[in-house]
């Protein structure tokens, strides 16, 4: 890593939004989607960007691809003013929207890459080793001649990757790139990014809903809440700092009491032979699995993972001034301001 590639500094985007609140009547609301955010990103990071749902990741990842013009604060992307520079920056950065697609839907896949060949003027030695890598470790040998619309979301969402790595880009951009897709799809993507990011140090930027994406591909993850940075800091560390719970589920040969476990670990729901034990989320699942088994006749289990929004809301409730990660004064940040 030499030195920050992204850099916000007190970053907003205002919406104004009108409304429609009778016959005649509209109401305007201003919309404060990203409310002021500052963080760098060094060359080579992988870092998550999450949230709930409206909370300013997508118009943040606007305003870094130049989209979207910031209404406050300062922004650079590898020395480059996104807004102002859009074309320039084009070259140096790959999006990937996993809810739409880049690709030419009536064309063969190989049709898209041939284009951005030409639109890039990627070399053509360049542009050859790029997509043999690519269709090798993302499996697109057999795609590359089927037109867009005939493949699968998760052969789709390759071909997509494919497509915003051709021209060599120092930044990439993920926006859910594994959403609606199974869990072999999901996998391969995560393995290539993660090699991605090994072999030629790419910097990735991905926002998701899915947990595990962070905690399998980041090291650092950023926490939006209502265009507010939450938290920054280590995937670990959010399960602290939101003392988020995983929930264990065992299956007993017959109907018990709420079987005994130590604290913090609990009983949270027992159902015929079923039961829900909430754990904290940071502790492993192992000496509670082994103790249920040498006192009880275990038949089966598994361990449900914490969602973002559940993740979310336990760190509002515990939010501590200065506990590790917390952005200090995150908490109590308006969405949306009357005029
Ligand atoms: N073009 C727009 N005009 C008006 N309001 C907008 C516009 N784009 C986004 N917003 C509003 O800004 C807020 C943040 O939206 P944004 O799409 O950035 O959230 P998000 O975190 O990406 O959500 P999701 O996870 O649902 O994609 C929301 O309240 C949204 O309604």
């Amino acid at each position: 890593m030499d030195g920050a590639l992204i850099e916000l500094d007190g970053v907003e985007k205002v919406f104004d939004v009108r409304r429609r609140t009778g016959f005649l009547r509209r109401e305007r609301r201003r919309v404060r989607a990203v409310d002021g955010i500052s963080f760098t990103v060094a060359r080579g990071e992988m870092v998550g960007y999450i949230g709930p749902n409206g909370a300013g990741k997508s118009t943040t990842i606007k305003m870094l691809t130049g989209i979207l013009t910031p209404s406050g604060g300062r922004l650079r992307v590898a020395g480059i003013d996104p807004s102002r520079d859009r074309i320039r920056l084009a070259h140096r950065i790959g999006v990937v929207f996993g809810q739409r697609t880049t690709l030419w839907w009536d064309l063969p896949l190989i049709d898209s890459y041939r284009l951005a060949h030409r639109m890039y003027r990627i070399p053509d030695a360049r542009y050859r080793e790029n997509l043999d890598r690519c269709v090798e470790l993302l499996e697109l040998g057999a795609l590359l001649d089927v037109p867009v619309r005939q493949l699968s979301l998760g052969q789709r969402m390759r071909g997509d990757i494919a497509a915003a790595l051709l021209h060599d880009p120092e930044v990439l951009y993920l926006d859910e790139p594994t959403i609606g897709l199974d869990v072999v799809s999901r996998t391969r993507v995560r393995g290539f990014l993660r090699e991605l990011n090994a072999e030629r140090g790419t910097t990735v930027l991905l926002t998701t809903h899915d947990l595990q994406d962070i905690e399998q591909l980041c090291s650092r993850v950023m926490v939006i809440d209502h265009g507010r940075l939450m938290y920054d800091g280590p995937p670990a560390g959010l399960h602290e700092a939101g003392e988020s719970e995983r929930v264990l589920v065992v299956d007993l040969e017959r109907e018990f009491p709420p079987v005994e476990v130590a604290a913090p670990a609990r009983v949270v729901r027992v159902a015929g032979p079923r039961q829900w034990l909430a754990f904290p989320a940071s502790q492993s699942a192992a000496p509670l699995v082994a103790r249920i088994a040498a006192a009880y006749p275990l038949v089966d289990l598994s361990v449900r993972e914490p969602d973002i929004e559940a993740v979310i809301a336990r760190m509002y409730a515990g939010q501590s001034p200065g506990g590790a990660g917390v952005v200090p004064g995150a908490r109590g940040s308006q969405a949306a301001v009357g005029e």
